[in-house]
């Protein structure tokens, strides 16, 4: 594959506590190598590599085949990135949520991981919804009763958001030996791929040739309702 010869670009974003093992499972996937120095991340950095994906088709068969240019981004786990790390957020697909099995605090620091993801999201969501709302009616009353109905909108999208992520994939990897990377990051990279084929308008997203490009896509998948 040439630089620019692939079907959909996909990011995703490491996150966790500083020292978890971010850097050094993004290195085991993309270049299958073990760095044992630990070297601190400052603010972001990224990883990149060309992956073939082939769709499920109907009945668990094998579907199309697409090539794949996955952008890995490297987080800061350390909290004087936090404000930088998180403007990240909303430009990325999926998320690898990472803690140390060694360090009881790096787990339980996940379910803060978890609420920035949440609150980030909604964010957006009313972020986007008022401004809508404020620009195309400019009328308090509207924006009132529309305040009311965003709270519902809101509150449905935690409880689907949560019940979602209650059901996140677990893998116990090892960057030193290889363990489960490739297979931890496939399998996110399936659910993304699933996900967006949920969210594009197909019938305007794919041409002719049946391949469906990222720039297409990437305006459709931000129509999807969560
Ligand atoms: N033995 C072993 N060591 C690991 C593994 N993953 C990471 N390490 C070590 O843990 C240390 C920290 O790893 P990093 O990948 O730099 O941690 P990080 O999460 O990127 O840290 P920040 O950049 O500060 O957020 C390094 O010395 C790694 O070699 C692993 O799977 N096995």
């Amino acid at each position: 594959m040439t630089d620019g010869d692939y079907d959909y670009l996909i990011k995703l974003l490491a996150l966790g506590d500083s020292g978890v093992g971010k850097t050094t499972f993004l290195y085991r996937y993309t270049d299958n190598k073990f760095n044992p120095k630990f070297i601190t991340t400052v603010g972001i950095d990224f990883r990149e590599k060309r992956v073939v994906y082939t769709a499920s088709g109907p009945n668990g068969t094998t579907g199309k085949t697409f090539k794949v240019h996955l952008q890995l981004w490297d987080t800061a786990g350390q909290e004087r990135f936090r404000s930088l790390t998180t403007a990240f957020f909303r430009d990325a697909m999926g998320f690898l949520l990472m803690f140390d099995l060694t360090s009881q605090q790096s787990f339980l620091n996940v379910r803060n991981w978890m609420s920035k993801l949440w609150w980030n999201a909604l964010m957006w969501v009313l972020v986007w919804s008022c401004l809508m709302w404020v620009l195309v009616w400019s009328c308090l009353m509207w924006v009132l009763v529309w305040s009311c109905l965003m709270w519902v909108l809101v509150w449905s999208c935690l409880i689907w958001v949560l019940y979602v992520l209650c059901r996140i994939p677990y893998f116990e990897t090892s960057a030193a030996t290889g363990s489960e990377v490739d297979r931890a990051v496939i399998t996110l990279l399936d659910l993304v791929m699933k996900r967006m084929e949920q969210c594009v308008d197909k019938p305007t997203a794919e041409p002719a040739n049946g391949v469906t490009k990222l720039e297409d896509a990437v305006p459709h998948q931000k129509k999807c309702a969560c």
